[in-house]
């Protein structure tokens, strides 16, 4: 799915006026039909109804749902804010159209508010402003959302919550953006929903279908898409019932180190559920018996060291290597972590401390090879770009680093992005918070690292990777609860997703 900066939406609703035969007015109805749909679905008439409407289109919109709520019997009053005393044509419409269904509790604000007394049972409906914001909010506007924001009320925003910007709002204010519970978002999410700071405005959101031009949406440039469904199935690569262990590669896993040797069983465990023909664990020889034992279908190379990894490896006889979790912060370690993925000519994948060598060792970052898969999590990408601000300005970062290197990230938390050499960015919208958890992580390095063994792409492998890793950690998540659930819940898990969403269930 895509996602459309601000700017684009209005292009969207722009086309499909022209080119849909549906006229603008029409098009705010649907939207506003919905919008009641969903308030009603949720709300019944005991609650009253508070809403604040702006000058422009979200608040024609917000209008035309006062009008339908009303006409549902529901108690409901306006509040337009009319300062320049003007209204875009389809809120003046909308205006004039409550008031011939005979509406009274209609208020239009020009210079003085005097607001009205909002309590815990009351719904504030925020059409302020929605993709039409083209700065922050101040003066009157922000003392509105401050109030809208003090008030015990439960809010919903329309399109967007009013004062958030669709995608960069590194220069935001941030008292003066409303804090919705439920957002009902047009059409397509918008950048902003994705981040993790503006949790707090977007609250939970749901989109509402309106009906905008399917042909513009796919003609749309973006690099910005949520990853669905139908784009990881379709990857899926059948097996010949000829199949032998050769066909699925051999992977070669380098990790763990004298009390971590849990982060290369589990990476070693999600390897193996997830379809490789044979995996090499390259390990400490402190580690040998533990993966052995708990790791049995693996094959165990040990390191000259006893305690960490300190001798690169012939790579010879692999389809693919991941090298990093557990691996620790030994300075011989870094060498020869350095020293192995120098003139890697097999898919690679770099995380956890592989990664943290290059926050110290930087003028190295030209030794990743090209295509390389780096796996880091928020502080393992600022090591190495230095601390973000925001997350706009860290998936910002993470673009140029991957077009730097010509590389693909997948930056870990909420919504995995996978970000590739050329500046696409996929959300991946599996996953929960009970995967924030130790060895989550090793899990899904793990699961990459089978993929590439089996010929899957860098750009598949990753978007296919982190779809199963989070469908694994939804199921982990059911059966055991996001506390109690641990990065060994998402292993045991894993036949479940693949059986998904191979369809053989
Ligand atoms: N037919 C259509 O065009 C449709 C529009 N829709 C709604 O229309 C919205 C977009 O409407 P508009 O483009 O009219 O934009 P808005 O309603 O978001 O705001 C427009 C007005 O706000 C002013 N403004 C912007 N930033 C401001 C600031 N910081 N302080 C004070 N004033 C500010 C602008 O100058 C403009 O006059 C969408 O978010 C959606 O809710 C939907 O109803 C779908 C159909
Ligand atoms: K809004």
């Amino acid at each position: 799915m895509k996602i459309l900066s601000c700017t684009q939406q209005k292009e969207a609703d722009t086309y499909t006026i022209a080119h849909e035969s549906i006229s603008s007015i029409d098009l705010m109805e649907k939207a506003a039909t919905l919008i009641t749909e969903a308030i009603c679905k949720r709300w019944d008439k005991s609650h009253r109804i508070v809403v604040f409407a702006g000058a422009g289109n979200n608040g024609g919109d917000a209008v035309a749902v006062a009008r339908m709520l009303f006409q549902k019997n529901y108690d409901v009053e306006v509040y337009l804010f009319n300062i320049k005393g003007s209204l875009s044509e389809e809120c003046h419409t909308n205006v004039l159209r409550l008031a011939e269904c005979g509406f009274q509790k209609y208020t239009e604000v020009s210079t003085q508010f005097d607001p009205p007394k909002l309590t815990e049972h009351d719904i504030v409906i925020d059409g302020l402003f929605g993709s039409g914001l083209n700065k922050p909010l101040s003066g009157g506007f922000a003392a509105v959302v401050k109030y809208i924001n003090a008030a015990p009320s439960t809010v919903v925003s329309i399109d967007i919550p009013s004062g958030l910007m669709g995608e960069d709002n590194s220069y935001n204010i941030r008292q003066n953006i409303i804090q919705a519970d439920l957002t009902l978002s047009i059409q397509l999410p918008k950048l902003s929903f994705l981040f993790a700071e503006n949790e707090e405005f977007v609250g939970e959101w749901e989109l509402l279908d309106i009906g905008i031009s399917q042909t513009f949406i796919e003609e749309a440039q973006t690099p910005y898409l949520i990853t669905e469904p139908q784009d990881v199935t379709t990857l899926i690569k059948p097996r010949s019932r000829f199949a032998h262990k050769g066909n699925f590669g051999h992977a070669l896993l380098i990790a763990g180190s004298y009390g971590m040797a849990g982060a290369s069983i589990l990476a070693a465990k999600a390897c193996l559920r997830s379809g490789a023909g044979l995996l090499t664990v390259h390990a400490p020889v402190c580690n040998h018996n533990l993966i052995q034992t708990c790791v049995p279908e693996a094959l165990v190379q040990d390191d000259i060291h006893e305690h960490y990894f300190a001798e690169p490896v012939d790579i010879d006889s692999y389809q693919a290597i991941a090298i990093g979790p557990g691996l620790g912060q030994e300075e011989d370690t870094a060498l020869a972590t350095l020293e192995q993925i120098k003139n890697c000519y097999i898919p690679l994948i770099l995380d956890a401390d592989a990664l943290n060598i290059f926050g110290t060792h930087r003028n190295h970052l030209n030794k990743i090879p090209k295509r390389s898969i780096l796996t880091p999590h928020v502080k393992e990408l600022e090591r190495i770009v230095g601390r973000c601000s925001n997350s706009y300005e860290r998936l910002s970062k993470a673009k140029e680093l991957a077009n730097y290197l010509q590389c693909y990230i997948i930056l870990k938390g909420a919504w995995s992005t996978v970000i590739t050499p050329d500046g696409n960015c996929f959300f991946n919208p599996t996953g929960n918070p009970g995967m924030a958890t130790g060895g989550s992580g090793d899990v899904l390095t793990g699961i990459l690292t089978a993929l590439l063994a089996q010929g899957y792409t860098q750009e598949e492998s990753c978007k296919l990777g982190t779809y199963i890793h989070g469908l694994a950690g939804d199921i982990a998540s059911q059966r055991m609860g996001e506390i109690s659930m641990t990065a060994n819940d998402i292993i045991d898990a894993l036949p479940e997703a693949w059986k998904i969403i191979t369809k053989t269930k």
